[in-house]
């Protein structure tokens, strides 16, 4: 509550200070000083009063509040930061690749200016504390929710494992505070990443999580957070970026789309996640989205143990219920063990795929090698380490699965990797929350790609997720309508920075940006 109140409080004071800029003096100390005179810099002039007026009209009229969320309204947007930024021109027909600025930046050596009553800071991620700052931040301010029902809701675990794999640095963990209150109310990250756009390899920072507390929103914070983030950067000798946005910026190098399978639709409808459509009763989508059968067993110490799977392991666990239980009651004792390591391992009774199972350190190699053949179709793709592989894809409780095939001749030969995004409901009579499981890679070179994704639509539900998502990127297409994917609302656009490079389809794109 007196958090609440310092921010309303600098807020005000915010105001004041922006007054103040309208003097030449004070100019250099606006949050954003980037852009030519527009009508935006006139209604600046106007008292804050009047400004708001004007704000909720055009919000009325939809116009001009927020970046365009689509290409024709971004036509007629005028890009005031991003048309500062070496990012190709929105109307702009691409042609070649390369830099946009080849020349070696000079960095300033102090940060940009921010308003008296705010400070940066550089969150350090292994306290606690400031990890749960941040989360709050982001739970509070992240999702845009239009009817306030579902929001996202990140785990310490989720941003750990998004913002610190190898090579990352902390100064790129880059928060605002509120100078008298403290309380952390901006933020931006970057981590480090190789990407390959077409034939060129580039080592660049991937950006994510730019957010501003809705109490400081259209107060030109976010160019300030990128120009202070691009310093950062650039400080480290890196120069360009890869990010993507659900809003149109100049210019978008991908367009893509979410499309998601209900897994559980009764509780998907109830919380407005999925509406039925024309024609559609609840009673025809439950049926429409069923599955295979599932019965799931969690091969943990404290629910049920069992001795090593056979080498042929993953069959033998794909037995009925009732097999299941004699099994129980037979053996009881010890830890499930597989070839040698001690693990915690599921099974699903209906799935198809012999050989299916969770990915093990020792698998890391073979899918290294999986992922690096895999990726080389792509116009835009990342190469990973082999820490790399263990930071992203070895499987994390509540933050990342991989599942892989192994054949008979013992060699992974498919593999599949989703990450966990849960959602809080937000005054909901029944639902705490909704889970989903979002799609990185899918591999298939032994495993009919249809075939192996109903295998992992069938482990997910059986682990009680609620929806399982995939963008339409790499080979994802070819099984999104045969698996009764719905085509979702929200576009991710791709971009990178200071790289120019012709648009590509949906279906080059070999990055999935968490
Ligand atoms: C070499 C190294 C380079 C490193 C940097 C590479 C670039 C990285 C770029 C960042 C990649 C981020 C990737 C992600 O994290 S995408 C996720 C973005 N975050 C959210 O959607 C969370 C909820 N929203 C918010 O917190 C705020 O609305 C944000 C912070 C997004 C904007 O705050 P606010 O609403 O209060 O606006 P403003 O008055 O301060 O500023 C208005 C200006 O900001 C431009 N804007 C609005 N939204 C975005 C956006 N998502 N990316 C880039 N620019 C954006 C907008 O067009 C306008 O510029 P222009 O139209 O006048 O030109």
């Amino acid at each position: 509550m007196a958090d609440q109140k310092n921010l309303e409080k600098s807020l005000e004071e915010d105001r004041g200070v922006e007054s103040k800029k309208k003097t030449k003096k004070h100019k250099d100390q606006t949050w954003a000083k980037e852009g030519p005179q527009d009508p935006f810099e006139m209604l600046d002039s106007l008292s804050e009063e009047k400004q708001q007026e004007i704000q909720k009209a055009l919000h009325l009229f939809s116009f001009g509040h927020g970046p365009p969320k689509n290409l024709q309204e971004a036509q007629r947007h005028t890009y005031r930061f991003w048309d500062t930024q070496p990012v190709p021109k929105i109307d702009e027909k691409v042609t070649s690749h390369g830099p946009i600025e080849s020349e070696r930046p000079s960095v300033r050596e102090e940060p940009f200016s921010l308003p008296q009553e705010f400070i940066w800071d550089t969150l350090n991620l292994d306290n606690q504390e400031q990890l749960r700052e941040l989360c709050v931040l982001l739970n509070e301010n992240y999702t845009e929710e239009d009817d306030n029902t579902l929001r996202l809701h990140y785990s310490p675990q989720f941003l750990l494992w998004t913002l610190c794999p190898p090579g990352w640095q902390s100064q790129w963990h880059c928060g605002v505070r509120v100078k008298s209150s403290q309380k952390l109310v901006g933020f931006i990250s970057a981590i480090p990443a190789t990407i390959k756009v077409l034939d060129t390899d580039l080592k660049m920072v991937e950006v994510n999580f730019l957010c501003v507390h809705k109490k400081l929103r259209s107060k030109r914070v976010a160019p300030v957070l990128i120009k202070e983030l691009t310093r950062r950067v650039h400080q480290q000798g890196i120069s360009q970026a890869i990010y993507s946005t659900s809003a149109v910026l100049p210019k978008p190098i991908a367009s893509c789309r979410y499309w998601h399978r209900s897994l559980n639709p009764r509780k998907l409808i109830e919380l407005n996640f999925s509406s039925l459509t024309r024609n559609m009763t609840l009673q025809r989508a439950i049926k429409l989205n069923r599955l295979p059968e599932t019965m799931y067993v969690m091969y943990t110490p404290d629910i049920v143990t069992l001795p090593p799977p056979p080498r042929s392991s993953y069959q033998m666990l794909h037995r009925t219920q009732k097999q299941t239980k004699e099994h129980r009651e037979q053996e009881g004792g010890g830890l499930v063990e597989d070839m040698g390591e001690r693990r915690r391992a599921s099974s699903i009774a209906s799935t198809k795929t012999t050989g299916l199972r969770p990915m093990t350190l020792q698998d890391m190699p073979v899918v290294q090698a999986l992922l690096r053949e895999h990726l080389k179709a792509f116009h835009l793709s990342p190469s990973l380490t082999l820490e790399d592989i263990e930071h992203w894809l070895l499987p994390k409780d509540g933050v990342i699965d991989t599942y892989v095939v192994e054949s008979m001749a013992e060699t992974i030969t498919d593999m599949v990797s989703f990450y966990t995004l849960p959602s809080l409901a937000l005054n909901h009579p029944v639902h705490k929350g909704l889970k989903a499981a979002c799609v990185l890679y899918c591999i298939s070179k032994a495993t009919p790609l249809l075939q192996l994704m109903e295998d992992i639509l069938i482990i997910c539900k059986a682990r009680k997720f609620d929806v399982f998502s995939a963008l339409d990127v790499m080979d994802n297409k070819s099984f999104l309508e045969p698996l009764k994917f719905r085509m979702g609302d929200v576009h991710k656009h791709y971009y990178l920075y200071n790289w120019r490079c012709p648009e590509m389809a949906s279906d080059k794109v070999g990055v999935v940006l968490k």
